[in-house]
């Protein structure tokens, strides 16, 4: 039994959930469809995500935004008009949204959530509609029904043990199961959506329920590279990666595979396997617990832009015992979490994305560790990118640390810090956030050109 997810590319316009359903139809061990909202059509097209929020955000005592609705309306009616669907089902869309907005309309957060996943809610009936007037059995599956719990937390939420027995029970159902991605409920009863992107983590927690023996993540391109596409013309193709590799690199930044989506599988060893909507003949790119180590020891080079550094001086830090403890505890009531800390005898700094220092924030989190560590210097970098540079064979190989200062320094990039973790599965490089494009061009050449 497969589970396949669709994302937003993948189920976008009426010619795309053609594609799809030609590809779930030509394997019948493909049990499980969960499906994104609609995506982009064309490189400046909005996703219906974001439309949704633009409507949430319009959202006042008065009433909303007809034209923000009318945009997210348009984007199933283009589809049930080309599929030649039932129009009632667009009746129900709107009446659906309309719904959600009187019940949350003083309640932002919940309001935000509730629409956010209405996107792949409805798509999820469209998707079922169009299985069945090509008249093969298919059951739209809500979130509630599957038993998806999660924690009660808006935007974040994450997948609770209990679940997955629920779960389980959808296999003895017949037919095909369509079930809409990026939602689960908590206990309180509220709709709650995984962070961005989290319709990848819903296709793995229903994989890892439902005891799948493969997960298929299809998506618009090929396969995972070995750089984002988009930075690199025609990147090597990556044919497996260990479930580490993928969740160093897509936590860094290959945002084709959400990083939280690797844990549901990983606990099952169910492989995952990413393949392209557009070209499903394409072999795609393997996820799996272990791989044969090749004379490659670089997969992967991922980045990300969006952090600042938190750095802290005090001299005979090494010496102060609980200092470190007593930093993270002001982190931890603040309410954020780090990325990495790399450190000295006398300094240590706190890597944390920049979202996170906002408000005042900023000025009370250096406040407090001035007035309760008494630090000689605390100041705060901002604009930094990190640069992954992931492989399991990077610890058998020698080299591959200078191989990469000296790409760096080539591409004109500082090096503001490095880190390496005790897995040597990856090495992380921070360097300025205008100069990173560059530094992973020169990267990528350093390890799969010259
Ligand atoms: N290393 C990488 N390999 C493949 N794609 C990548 C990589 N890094 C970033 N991407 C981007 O991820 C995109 C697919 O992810 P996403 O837009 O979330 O797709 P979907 O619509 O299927 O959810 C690709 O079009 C590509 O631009
Ligand atoms: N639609 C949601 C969830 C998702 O996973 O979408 P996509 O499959 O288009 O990345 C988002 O845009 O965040």
């Amino acid at each position: 039994m497969k589970v396949v997810k669709f994302g937003g590319s993948s189920v976008a316009s009426a010619t795309q959930f053609e594609k799809v359903a030609k590809i779930v139809l030509a394997d019948p061990e493909r049990k499980a469809v969960i499906v994104s909202a609609p995506g982009k059509r064309f490189k400046e097209d909005i996703k219906t995500t974001d439309l949704l929020i633009t409507l949430a955000n319009s959202v006042n005592e008065n009433g909303y935004d007809q034209d923000a609705l009318t945009a997210v309306l348009n984007r199933y009616k283009e589809v049930i008009e080309e599929l030649s669907l039932d129009r009632q089902l667009l009746t129900e869309i709107e009446g659906n949204i309309k719904e959600s907005i009187s019940l949350y309309r003083r309640d932002y957060e919940r309001l935000l959530d509730a629409l956010k996943a209405s996107g792949e809610n409805n798509n999820a009936k469209v998707m079922t509609a169009y299985f069945n007037a090509l008249g093969h059995k298919a059951a739209y599956i809500s979130p509630k029904e599957a038993g998806m719990l999660v924690t009660d937390e808006p935007g974040n939420a994450q997948i609770l043990p209990e679940a997955y027995e629920n779960i389980a029970k959808l296999r003895e159902r017949d037919g095909l199961l369509v079930i809409p991605g990026f939602f689960g409920y908590s206990h309180q009863g509220h709709i709650v959506t995984f962070p961005r992107g989290g319709s990848d983590i819903t296709g793995s927690i229903i994989a890892a329920g439902l005891d799948a023996t493969e997960y298929e993540n299809f998506t618009d391109v090929d396969s995972i590279y070995c750089v984002n596409p988009t930075l690199v013309d025609k990147p090597h193709e990556l044919k497996e990666l260990t479930y580490r590799e993928m969740r160093e690199l897509s936590y860094s930044g290959f945002s084709v595979f959400h990083d939280e989506a690797l844990q549901p599988v990983f606990q099952k060893g169910i492989p995952v396997c990413v393949k392209n909507t557009n070209h499903p003949e394409a072999p795609g790119t393997r996820i799996v617990l272990e791989r044969q180590i090749n004379d490659q020891p670089v997969v992967g080079i991922a980045s990300d832009n969006g952090f600042c550094s938190v750095n802290i001086t005090k001299y005979l830090m090494n010496r102060e015992l609980g200092f470190g403890r007593r930093l993270l505890e002001i982190l931890e009531d603040e309410h954020i979490s780090y990325e990495h800390t790399p450190s000295g005898i006398d300094n240590m700094s706190i890597i944390v994305r920049s979202h996170q220092l906002y408000n005042g924030k900023e000025e009370r989190v250096l406040d407090r560790i001035r007035q309760e560590l008494l630090v000689d210097d605390v100041y705060i970098e901002r604009d930094l990118a990190m640069i992954m540079v992931v492989g399991e064979g990077m610890k058998h190989t020698v080299g591959i640390a200078s191989k990469a200062t000296q790409a760096l320094a080539k591409s004109g990039a500082n090096i503001k810090m490095i880190n390496q973790g005790s897995s040597e599965v990856s090495m992380m490089f921070g360097v300025d956030g205008a100069t990173v494009d560059q530094a992973v061009k020169c990267l990528y050449y350093a390890y799969f050109v010259d």
